[in-house]
């Protein structure tokens, strides 16, 4: 027992220190008053089982619920029955320790209230000696309930704050405003490669240089953070620990003192890398071509745009140039389309290599490229590049084992002296590419006023054509085929448009243009029908087996009712299929094998003959050709023609009439104007001819007279 146990309790001592100063008042009322007066209870009490009470001040009614009567002697109640049952074994432990040491003690613990409730309550007490020299306690018991379970709301809170920084899958973080951690949790350290998040504080001590792959992204993380406080999907690469990259969003704010001083950043960081990369590839599919790889026509817009920006800044000029790829057609529709798509990446792949790599080649569509050259030193440097394209595009290219050559046509606007927006300089190269077109194949062109007012007329070509279409205004022809001993043995109807607006207009330029404009479809069928009903009035005049031929366009051959729609025909105008020669050319053919041997069996079906076109003039492969029910294969003009030159025509000719006869096909020699030609295919064997030297196309009324003539 130390001396403070020793020394006798505080109602004794408080007299005696304070007896001379009290002397003139009553110092037991005012002790009195002061004890009572108290918030919480002043008490003595036995070290015993029951904590018998010996005194307790007024304050245990508002603490215990009983009033000092009733807990004094244990009269009523013990204190050792006020506490809490769970308590009383440490509070007890907690005296016995007192009073083998300093005697002083504070013990924290649960009191059970006489209405039954809880109350935390804080005793601080003493081992005193009552006037018999008995050892008792002297203490004050307060009520800290409020205290302790804010406490716990509050410690509560921060556990639970804790284990959403902690286990959050979230990375989360606290950073200096000088760009070093101060706190970071598990998913952050996890993210950047850290085995915890000491280690990512330690390791990543420079945010700025050793985190960002971009130099300067933190610079603009501070500016955001200075100039609005916060940041949100602040995107950016960063290194992770191994040096690999991932791209991070961070969400963050600054947190400042209550005067408003930036004290540190706070925020989250989620990896989007995945994300990132899908975006990327969204974007990429957005903006470039599937097949080869190129800008598109969004991406070209964008591209232009700088370019053209650049170049005015500069004041230097530069070039669109619009590239067609010719008889791109041809090999597409001979050699099938995964041919046609190898071509075009081969052309693809030149291009670029002709170019610098700031320079864009973008495909518009279909065959055509577009080119936008900038910062070029005037027309020799651009002249140059198109040579040099031209050739490039000019170099034989092999396509599933076949040997292809092909040409492009280029038309080329200058900016900012023929415009400076894409439809604008687009528009002009566009005219300037169908002149080079004109002019034959391999050329190219620069814009001219004069270009621009032909593509204007072409544009009201087409639309006066649709009316022709719509109105049923054009009108058909007819022109004899002859057979070996001069008697006529069929028609070719061959279209007419005679316009109001544009004259006498050739089939040369119209039916290119409906095939572009989707027109041709209905042109067809205007001719087959007229063609059908004249043939059958033929047949009824006398002329049983005259065979009227129509030319078939691709897109008709695509058609998926082709054979319906031709029987359908043939109905309506009463004329037997074997009075019909349907026309297509070899590209045609094969173009889809499979689905041309489909559609030529439904129509030989129907006992419609079918004839191979302009025969020599495509990629027709000879392997196939055996397996087509064709009939008629009719040699092109331009072999006719130089048949009796003594130029390669007639050698030509001689193996197209022998392959024809050797797979029991008839031959039909076209375009045939002179005598010598026809002494020449006569003896070749071809079985029939056609060309002005017999007769030019004429109208169906003057075929009467032509046949009535021969
Ligand atoms: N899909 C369709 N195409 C058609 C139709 N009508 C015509 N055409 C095609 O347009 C091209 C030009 O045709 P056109 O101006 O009618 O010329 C034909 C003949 O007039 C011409 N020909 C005939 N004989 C001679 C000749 O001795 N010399 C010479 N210089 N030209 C001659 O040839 C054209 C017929 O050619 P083809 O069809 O290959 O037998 C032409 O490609 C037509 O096919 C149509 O209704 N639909």
């Amino acid at each position: 027992m130390n001396d403070q146990a020793s020394s006798p309790g505080f109602l004794p001592v408080l007299r005696k220190r304070r007896e001379s100063a009290w002397n003139r008042i009553d110092s037991e009322r005012v002790l009195q008053v002061l004890v009572h007066n108290l918030e919480g209870m002043v008490f003595r009490c036995a070290i015993d089982e029951h904590w018998t009470m010996h005194f307790v001040s007024d304050g245990s009614r508002e603490l215990t619920g009983y009033c000092p009567d009733e807990l004094e002697y244990n009269k009523v109640v013990s204190y050792e029955a006020i506490t809490h049952p769970e308590d009383r074994l440490p509070v007890r432990q907690r005296i016995v320790e007192a009073m083998n040491g300093v005697a002083r003690y504070r013990v924290q613990y649960r009191i059970v209230h006489r209405d039954g409730s809880e109350k935390w309550v804080l005793e601080r007490g003493a081992i005193v000696l009552d006037e018999e020299g008995r050892r008792v306690l002297e203490g004050f018991v307060e009520d800290i309930t409020d205290q302790v379970l804010s406490q716990r709301q509050l410690s509560d809170a921060e556990q639970r704050y804790r284990s959403i920084f902690e286990d959050s899958v979230v990375g989360m973080f606290q950073t200096s405003i000088d760009g070093r951690y101060i706190a970071a949790n598990r998913a952050l350290a996890q993210l950047y490669g850290y085995a915890g998040a000491a280690e990512l504080i330690a390791g990543l001590s420079d945010i700025a240089g050793d985190l960002y792959v971009e130099s300067g992204r933190r610079d603009e993380f501070e500016t955001l953070m200075r100039e609005h406080g916060r940041v949100s999907d602040f995107e950016s690469e960063v290194y992770r620990r191994d040096g690999s990259r991932i791209w991070i969003s961070e969400h963050a704010h600054v947190v400042r003192s209550p005067g408003g001083e930036p004290l540190y950043y706070e925020g989250t960081v989620e990896d989007i890398t995945a994300q990132y990369h899908y975006r990327q590839q969204l974007e990429y599919q957005a903006t470039h071509d599937p097949l080869t790889g190129l800008p598109n026509r969004n991406l070209l817009q964008d591209r232009l745009q700088q370019v053209v920006r650049l170049a005015s800044r500069r004041g230097t000029k530069g070039s669109l140039a619009f590239v067609d790829v010719d008889n791109f057609k041809l090999v597409n529709d001979s050699l099938g389309h995964g041919a046609g798509d190898k071509l075009l990446v081969e052309v693809a792949r030149r291009l670029k290599s002709c170019l610098r790599d700031s320079d864009t080649v973008a495909r518009y569509g279909g065959d055509e490229f577009v080119l936008i050259l900038g910062d070029y030193d005037g027309l020799a440097e651009t002249l140059h590049i198109l040579h040099r394209i031209q050739d490039a595009i000019a170099e034989p290219i092999t396509l599933d084992g076949q040997e292809v050559r092909v040409n492009c046509s280029i038309g080329v606007s200058i900016f900012p002296d023929d415009g400076v927006d894409l439809d604008v300089l687009l528009r002009h190269a566009d005219a300037a590419m169908h002149h080079a077109k004109k002019l034959g194949k391999g050329q190219f062109q620069f814009y001219t006023e004069t270009l621009n007012v032909e593509a204007r007329e072409r544009l009201a070509l087409d639309s006066a054509l649709r009316r022709a279409i719509e109105e049923e205004a054009l009108s058909v022809v007819y022109q004899p085929k002859v057979n070996a001993r001069g008697r006529a043995c069929g028609f070719e109807a061959l279209v007419r448009w005679e316009s109001a607006e544009f004259g006498s207009v050739s089939p040369v330029r119209f039916i290119p243009l409906a095939e572009e404009n989707g027109l041709i479809g209905q042109l067809t069928w205007f001719v087959l029908r007229q063609a059908c009903h004249q043939a059958a009035a033929w047949r009824a005049a006398g002329h049983p087996d005259l065979r009227i031929a129509v030319n078939i366009s691709p897109s008709l051959f695509r058609e998926k009712d082709l054979a319906a729609l031709v029987g359908a025909v043939l109905e309506e105008a009463g004329l037997p299929a074997a009075n019909l020669e349907l026309e297509i050319t070899e590209g045609m053919l094969m173009g889809d094998v499979q689905r041309s041997l489909a559609v030529l069996g439904e129509l030989k079906a129907m006992g419609v003959d079918i004839a191979v076109d302009d025969f020599g003039t495509g990629y027709s492969s000879l392997a196939y050709l055996k397996r087509f029910p064709i009939d008629i294969l009719k040699v092109d003009r331009s072999f006719v023609l130089e048949c009796d030159s003594g130029n390669g025509g007639l050698a030509i000719t001689r193996a197209i009439v022998s392959l024809a006869h050797s797979l029991n096909l008839r031959v039909v020699a076209e375009g045939v104007e002179q005598q010598t030609q026809l002494a020449v295919l006569n003896a070749l064997g071809c079985e029939e001819f056609q060309g002005y030297y017999f007769a030019r196309p004429m109208p169906a009324g003057q075929v009467a007279a032509y046949l009535a003539g021969r």
